[in-house]
């Protein structure tokens, strides 16, 4: 542990016996090696070495057996002490795209190590410190820009550890150095330990005090001495891929037992997902939000992806076309209707009613949500996700079920029965206009009269019904939020990986739908 300039405390970063294996590849053999506290550390290696994988176990995003790396060890401060907090500059920034400059660096300040303590500055100073703009948006911000507001925002949650991956990616070679220089001043500053993960050995050697090397021969973190940094560029070799087995054509029969293999696998999977995802959704469901106002601000953002004024068209189309369909065409195509609309249409209207409250606009409208307001949520995590934002909340300390899951399972709550009662205002409105141009001779208060027949609860100002209608909303509410922030939150690989999630959003989301007015019609009549 050291004091730095600033009077703050920077702690060592200690690998105990660290261990990483990917898939049958051992990445890391056991290896034991202190990264001093208060110092630039530069780790270097060849492309395919593991700089990445390791970055992502220092960081704590990596669970010691996820789906294909497995590590063991440990991971500590200085003197095996526990690190607090470990933040990372990521390679593509992860900034929060919604939020402005000023309110990145605000929610980092609102969720440091220890709020017990002041910040060290405000955003304001943070970004003035840095040369970041206030008020442009995240998304116009130059490359440059957006990476000055990524390492404020890191250092603005009072890190005991800053990680930088790849900082100078993509860069020329005079932009480079200047990220190399703005790392090793804000060093210098603020006096955190600073770790460099880098393949850009030229540009970055010149900021380290310590330099190890990713020794992908020996599978060893190696600390370089001064004087071996020259050599470093001959030991940096890319990793060869692995030798692809010599395998025969398949046969047609083969490729499609296979294909029908993989398939009742991914269907496995998929339902074995489900039961697991419904086990957990009352665990993570619970609101441990580290900052009520942040809570909110997410809640409204997602109650306006949910129920925003297009969700209300959605809603009102919706409405127009049932109600519409409901009442014209059931007059229109009565048999006989000369002879019996006379003595039916007290009924008829009467089942209207009913069928347009109890079922019709129900069915429709949660249709419709889960579609739509499946697959905008499932696009928003899963991006968060693919853009590293959700591993930029975890290290900034915060549950993406905090945040995320919490505010969405909210919206749907509030949102789904909003949504239906918008859909089913307009549908009994346009089921009393098309009545009207249908029946002109007939008064108008004999629709209101008939049409709620089957609705009139004696006891109370609600319909009769109601806690049904609001039971399938809440169930469905429910069940589409679950399904489309776990779908959303799932590891993302590529932009392919956000659209399938999308995709299957759709799909298990209008089959849940179904699924429920099918098991709550048996229940309700
Ligand atoms: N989630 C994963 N599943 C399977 N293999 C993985 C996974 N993540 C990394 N790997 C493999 O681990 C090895 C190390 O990858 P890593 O991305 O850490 O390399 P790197 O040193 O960062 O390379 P580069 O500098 O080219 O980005 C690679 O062979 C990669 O294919």
């Amino acid at each position: 542990m050291e004091a730095s300039e600033q009077g703050g405390i920077s702690e060592a970063l200690e690998l105990h016996e660290l261990h990483v294996r990917v898939g049958s590849r051992t990445l890391l053999e056991p290896t034991s090696i202190t990264l001093p506290a208060g110092k630039i550390t530069v780790i270097v290696g060849g492309s395919g070495a593991g700089k990445s994988v390791v970055l992502r176990i220092l960081a704590g995003l990596t669970p010691r057996h996820d789906d294909a790396i497995e590590w063991s060890g440990s991971i500590t401060g200085s003197e095996g002490r526990p690190l607090r907090r470990v933040g990372i500059v990521f390679q593509q920034f992860a900034l929060f795209d919604e939020l402005s400059p000023l309110w990145n660096v605000q929610f980092a300040i609102d969720h440091r190590r220890d709020r017990s303590q002041p910040p060290e500055q405000s955003a304001r100073q943070w970004l003035d410190e840095l040369r970041v703009p206030t008020r442009t948006p995240v998304a116009a911000l130059s490359g440059g820009q957006k990476q000055r507001l990524a390492i404020a925002r890191t250092l603005a949650a009072d890190p005991d550890v800053v990680l930088y991956d790849e900082p100078t990616s993509g860069l020329d070679a005079a932009s480079g150095r200047q990220v190399a220089a703005l790392i090793q001043r804000t060093q210098q500053t603020h006096g955190r330990t600073s770790i460099v993960v880098t393949h850009d050995y030229e540009t970055l050697l010149p900021i380290a005090d310590h330099v190890l090397l990713l020794d992908s021969e020996r599978r060893q973190l190696v600390a370089e001495e001064p004087g071996d940094w020259k050599s470093i560029p001959d030991r940096m070799q890319p990793v060869a891929t692995e030798p692809r087995a010599i395998t025969t054509e398949p046969t047609l029969a083969q490729t499609l037992s296979a294909r029908g293999r993989l398939a009742a696998v991914d269907f496995m999977d998929a339902t074995g997902a489900a039961i697991i995802t419904a086990i957990r959704l009352p665990w993570d469901a619970i609101p441990r939000m580290p900052r009520i106002r942040w809570g909110l601000r997410f809640l409204t953002h997602y109650l306006n992806l949910v129920a925003g004024p297009s969700a209300w068209i959605y809603l009102i189309m919706a409405g127009l076309i049932v109600g519409f369909a409901g009442t014209h065409f059931t007059f229109r195509y009565l048999p006989f209707s000369v002879y019996t609309k006379p003595l039916l249409i007290e009924d008829l209207l009467a089942a209207i009613g009913f069928a347009l409250y109890r079922i019709l606009v129900p069915v429709m409208a949660t249709i419709l949500i889960a579609a739509r307001c499946g697959a905008a949520v499932a696009a928003d995590v899963g991006v968060k996700r693919y853009g590293s934002q959700v591993d930029a909340l975890q290290t900034l300390g915060v549950r993406p079920t905090a945040y995320l899951l919490v505010p969405i399972l909210a919206a749907f709550v509030i949102g789904t029965p909003l949504l239906e009662w918008v859909g089913f205002q307009t549908a009994q409105w346009i089921s009393m206009l098309t009545f009207a141009i249908n029946h002109p001779q007939i008064n108008a208060s004999f629709w209101q009269v008939h049409f709620y027949a089957q609705l009139q609860n004696e006891d109370a100002w609600f319909a009769a019904g109601v806690s049904w209608v609001l039971l399938k909303n809440v169930a469905c509410g429910i069940g589409i939020a679950a399904i489309a922030y776990y779908r959303g939150i799932r590891p993302k690989r590529s932009a392919g990986d956000v659209s399938e999630s999308i995709t299957a959003t759709v799909l298990w989301t209008t089959l849940f739908v179904l699924l429920v007015h099918f098991v709550v019609a048996f229940l309700e009549f």
